[in-house]
């Protein structure tokens, strides 16, 4: 076992520091690797290196950047199938859902790669004779990255990919629990060519190494994904700094079927969006909305099909759902299971770890789980459970199906399975969410399109990914021309 160091100034420097444990959540009993956990004197010198980097990065062009990346994505292809293992040991999704990670981020590195060689600025006509005005977009400075562990390496990926594309030096605190994943974007970018100093990772606790970020003067922006609870957090220890702070949280998905839409694409979409990594995706359908009148027929499709999701370890082929990723969200799911039986909610499947053999009884296993008769005033449809664990709701009309959609305090993602093009576009203008979904699952996003939540989800004050996301993190400087 490899006792692992932190990546500040470019190397892994295994620090005299206390070392913690990152462990198996399919095998708790293994512990996959141990990480520094480092101190705020640690994080204020990556941050003072990731400054003094910053001078030299921003002078290399965008075509020498533009090759680092095109070569990141040649070392990753060529590695690919052992980051898919490291992001299944350390965080329990199936090899398949951590494929997606790493398929997903080659594109990326592609796409930015490519949009930076594409004019970022623009030239405006003046007022005033023989002139123009040109926009300049340039990078902010040092970037503060901190991410969930629920995509360990898709999203600290899909942050550092164009932060450095267009210039910045990162300092990236990944989640406590997965730091393995993200070291390999760090890796194979030094690998590719990305000069010490430019990536520096960081790992500890959330609130003195991430509370560091968020707080040092030197770091000209934010980026984080995770809780609604740390996001505001954050927000308010930004103070009165005038710096970016760009939030996505949590969501309270919901997929609705009409009556004019597929009952079998339902199935498909709201099993998929459940069991999908257990279901830690913050995109998760987790209230499906169903017509009165179709609420037996869908229910009893639905529970067959759950009943056919095996679960067991995510190493395994043929596993669909691996276990939840850590002991604390073990608990949080299997809570949250007991309010739903409180509450008064009817369970029709699951609610229950899985148990009984040394395959299962070292991990966190939870059964795929269905409540009926949900109520919009229950706790377990308004408040985002992060796991394998479905509300169904009925409804009479349009009209209430989209207000039971709004009635969260999330808004990140609400899917309408329909061929009525009236209801599309009606369920499309009126819900409160940042992403709607037609007759496609709520999970799973195309990468190279604008993201971001409303409501609690998110600040939606700058979109991540796609072009948008070259808005975050660079800024307009205008340059007025004249010639005589
Ligand atoms: N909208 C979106 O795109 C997505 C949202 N999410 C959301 O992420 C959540 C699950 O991830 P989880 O890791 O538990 O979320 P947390 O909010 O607990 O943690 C996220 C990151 O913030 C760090 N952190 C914790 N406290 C602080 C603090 N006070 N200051 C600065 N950083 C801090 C954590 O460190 P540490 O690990 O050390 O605690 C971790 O790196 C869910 O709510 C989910 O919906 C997930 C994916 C996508
Ligand atoms: O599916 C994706 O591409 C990422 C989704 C994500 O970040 C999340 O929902 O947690």
């Amino acid at each position: 076992m490899i006792e692992k160091g932190v990546f500040i100034g470019g190397y892994v420097v295994p620090q005299d520091r206390e070392f913690y444990e990152i462990r198996n959540p399919a095998d708790y009993r293994q512990v996959v690797s141990k990480f520094p956990m480092l101190r705020r004197s640690d994080v204020i010198e990556a941050i003072k290196v990731a400054k003094e980097t910053f001078e030299k990065w921003r002078e290399t062009t965008v075509y020498e950047r533009a090759k680092i990346l095109f070569k990141t994505a040649e070392v990753l292809e060529s590695r690919s199938e052992e980051v898919v293992k490291t992001i299944t040991l350390e965080e329990g999704k199936t090899l398949p859902e951590s494929r997606y990670e790493v398929e997903r981020i080659v594109v990326l590195l592609r796409f930015y790669g490519g949009l930076i060689l594409n004019s970022l600025g623009r030239t405006i006509p003046s007022g005033t004779k023989n002139s123009f005005t040109l926009t300049m977009r340039e990078p902010l400075g040092v970037v503060g990255l901190i991410t969930p562990w629920n995509f360990p390496f898709l999203l600290p990926s899909w942050k550092v990919i164009p932060a450095i594309a267009t210039g910045n030096t990162v300092v990236l605190k990944p989640a406590s629990i997965t730091p393995n994943s993200a070291l390999e974007i760090v890796k194979a970018f030094h690998d590719a060519g990305v000069p010490p100093g430019v990536i520096n990772m960081v790992t500890g606790s959330g609130k003195e190494v991430g509370d560091e970020i968020v707080t040092n003067k030197d770091v000209s922006a934010i980026s984080f994904t995770g809780s609604l609870e740390v996001g505001k957090e954050i927000n308010g220890r930004v103070g009165n700094r005038f710096v970016r702070v760009q939030l996505e949280l949590g969501g309270k998905n919901a997929t609705v079927l009409t009556d004019k839409g597929d009952i079998d694409m339902a199935i498909k979409h709201v099993t998929a969006s459940t069991v999908r990594n257990a279901g830690q995706i913050c995109l998760a359908t987790s209230r499906f909305l169903v017509p009165k009148k179709l609420h037996d027929k869908v229910l009893d499709a639905l529970t067959e099909r759950f009943k056919k999701v095996v679960v067991g370890n995510g190493m395994k082929q043929g596993v669909e759902m691996g276990p939840v990723s850590s002991r604390e969200q073990y608990e949080k799911v299997l809570n949250y299971i007991e309010i739903g039986k409180s509450e008064g909610a009817r369970l029709v499947y699951g609610g229950e770890p899985v148990k009984g053999s040394d395959e299962y009884d070292y991990g966190y296993f939870i059964r795929p789980t269905i409540f009926d008769k949900v109520t919009e005033d229950m706790r377990i449809a308004k408040e985002e459970i992060f796991g394998p664990v479905l509300s169904v709701m009925e409804y009479e009309d349009l009209d209430e199906a989209i207000e039971i959609v709004n009635s969260t305090e999330y808004g990140l993602t609400a899917e309408i399975i329909s061929n009525d093009i009236s209801e599309v576009m009606e369920f499309s203008q009126k819900v409160e969410v940042g992403n709607v979904k037609v007759n496609r699952p709520t999970i799973e996003l195309d990468q190279w399109v604008p993201y971001g939540g409303f409501k609690g989800s998110g600040n939606d004050i700058y979109k991540e990914l796609g072009e948008e996301a070259i808005q975050f993190y660079t800024r307009t400087k205008v340059v007025y021309f004249h010639y005589p």
